[in-house]
């Protein structure tokens, strides 16, 4: 999270100026450009506004640059699953602007006059995206534009009545406002977003909205240096990034509603680790991150419990295995109290699964040979560092990482630890955990039974 005093502004000549170099000597076009922020302004919409709640978009679009981010925007949202509504009513006779109208109509998306809109948009849209003017507005708002802004300020009035609202989110900058005072007649609205792009003008230092985005992923080296920009890193692949606080959440209003297929008693495997085996590859193939992560818990004699995360580094029917300190918190619990569960939670495909038994170490050469198969930094990292043993500082460690890693740095073999190994859990129960609608989940059990001396696995739902 980029904290607000160290995002840099633009002034409204340097953002006129930016554009000029981005379009002259760094062979940018206006259409890429364009594209490029459209899609923020939709990726940064759907990151907050869930396309389940917030369905119905207006988009209000000017007659220059700002007006088209607009429409790219709404030809994404539209694909995204919203629908989007278009009042542009100073259209642009140019090509691009033609082509995007003409994109938008092929997807049936309508278009609607200043006079057939609502004078009270609180009711039919959900979400309206202000994308009037941008960083070229100047002087006060002419018709239509002025009427159009008057009805934006106006849905402050429902807000206040408490009925349901839309969300208002700006383009670049918020329509009415000052490039670089912001509202100064404070006279104009206030977005509950704001789409930065390329990178805040001054006036963005005067939102105090709660969600303030940045995007157009595309400014080259040159343009952070020459404007002396510090903006933050954006995450991964994604075309926005957030600025500014952190949303303000209520946390007791968090959830999830769970909506899976049916997990049901005919169709699970009769041995439970085949089950196992059939979730686990189907965390792998939907390639949720750290699918073999877990919790392990355990308790000292006197029943006092601990959980930590710890990797599964493979399972089969003699039991679950994971490696660690035998001085750590974990391994003192285990010498005195072997009995421990695992957790794994598959958050993606709204799964957990309960592991319960009894825990022993695995053999010296089975921990050999894992050890060996780490990288090598991670080898070092295990020598180094006496797990769960007050350090005195970071520097301890470093320093004695960098000495071993001198001592192997010609390749030759890092021996193993002693005190360091695997545990392996030989599994007593399961429990499947498959979240459904209305917090009615399904929850397979399997505890081992005898039946005429042979030992099998006794299936039961439990309660949710
Ligand atoms: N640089 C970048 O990196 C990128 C920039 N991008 C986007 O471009 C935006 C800047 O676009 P822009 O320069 O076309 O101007 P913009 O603000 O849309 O509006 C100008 C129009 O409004 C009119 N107008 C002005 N004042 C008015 C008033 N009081 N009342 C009524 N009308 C008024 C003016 O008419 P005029 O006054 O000149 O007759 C003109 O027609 C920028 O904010 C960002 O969204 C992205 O697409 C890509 C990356
Ligand atoms: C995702 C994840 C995986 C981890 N995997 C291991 C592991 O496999 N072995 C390990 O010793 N620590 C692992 N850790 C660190 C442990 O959670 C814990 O901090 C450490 O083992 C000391 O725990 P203890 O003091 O309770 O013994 C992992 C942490 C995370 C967040
Ligand atoms: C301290 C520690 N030891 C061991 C592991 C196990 O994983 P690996 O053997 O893949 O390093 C982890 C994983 O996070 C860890 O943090
Ligand atoms: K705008």
């Amino acid at each position: 999270m980029q904290n607000r005093e160290s995002v840099s502004y633009l002034t409204q000549k340097e953002a006129a100026e930016v554009d000029e170099i981005l379009m002259g000597p760094l062979g940018f076009s206006v259409e890429q450009l364009m594209e490029l922020a459209g899609l923020s302004v939709a990726t940064s919409i759907a990151e907050v506004y869930k396309v389940n709640e917030y369905k119905r978009v207006l988009v209000i679009c000017g007659p220059g640059n700002n007006g088209g981010d607009g429409l790219v925007a709404a030809r994404h949202l539209f694909h995204f699953g919203y629908n989007p509504s278009i009042c542009y009513p100073k259209r642009t006779p140019k090509p691009l602007y033609a082509g995007l109208v003409t994109q938008l109509e092929s997807l049936s998306v309508p278009f609607v006059s200043v006079e057939d809109l609502p004078l009270d948009l609180s009711k039919d849209f959900d979400i309206i995206i202000d994308a009037i003017f941008g960083f070229s507005f100047h002087g006060a708002p002419r018709p239509p534009f002025n009427d159009l802004i008057q009805r934006l300020v106006s849905l402050n009035e429902y807000k206040e009545a408490k009925q349901r609202f839309p969300v208002v989110v700006s383009v670049d900058i918020p329509s009415g406002w000052h490039v670089e005072e912001g509202d100064i007649s404070d006279s104009s609205f206030k977005p509950d977003m704001l789409v930065s792009l390329t990178a805040p003008k001054l006036c963005a230092k005067r939102f105090h909205g709660p969600h303030h985005f940045l995007g157009g992923r595309f400014v080259p080296p040159s343009i952070v240096s020459k404007f002396n920009l510090h903006l933050p890193p954006y995450p991964g692949t994604a075309m926005c990034v957030r600025i500014g606080k952190p949303p303000q959440v209520d946390i007791a209003a968090l959830r999830e509603n769970y909506i899976s297929p049916e997990f049901v008693e005919d169709n699970v495997e009769a041995d439970p680790i085949h089950q196992f085996r059939k979730w686990f590859d189907e965390a792998i193939a939907a390639n949720l991150r750290e699918p073999n992560a877990m919790s392990l818990s355990t308790a000292t004699s006197d029943g006092k419990p601990s959980s930590r995360m710890v990797l599964l580094k493979g399972f089969d029917e003699d039991g679950f295995v994971w490696y660690t300190n035998y001085g750590s918190r974990k391994a003192h619990d285990l010498a005195e109290n072997p009995r421990a569960s695992l957790l794994f939670f598959w958050d993606g495909l709204n799964r957990q699964v309960r592991v319960e038994g009894t825990v022993q170490k695995v053999s010296e050469e089975e921990s050999e040979q894992y050890f060996h198969s780490r990288p090598r930094g991670s080898q070092l990292g295990a020598i180094v560092s006496p797990q769960s043993s007050v350090v005195p500082g970071r520097h301890f460690l470093i320093d004695k990482f960098k000495e071993l890693e001198d001592r192997y740095s010609n390749g030759s073999l890092i021996p193993k630890p002693k005190y360091w190994g695997g545990y392996r859990l030989k599994p007593e129960t399961f429990e499947f955990w498959q979240g459904q609608p209305s917090r009615l989940h399904d929850r397979l059990q399997y505890s081992p039974c005898e039946i005429e001396g042979k030992k099998v696995w006794k299936v039961e739902r439990l309660a949710p």
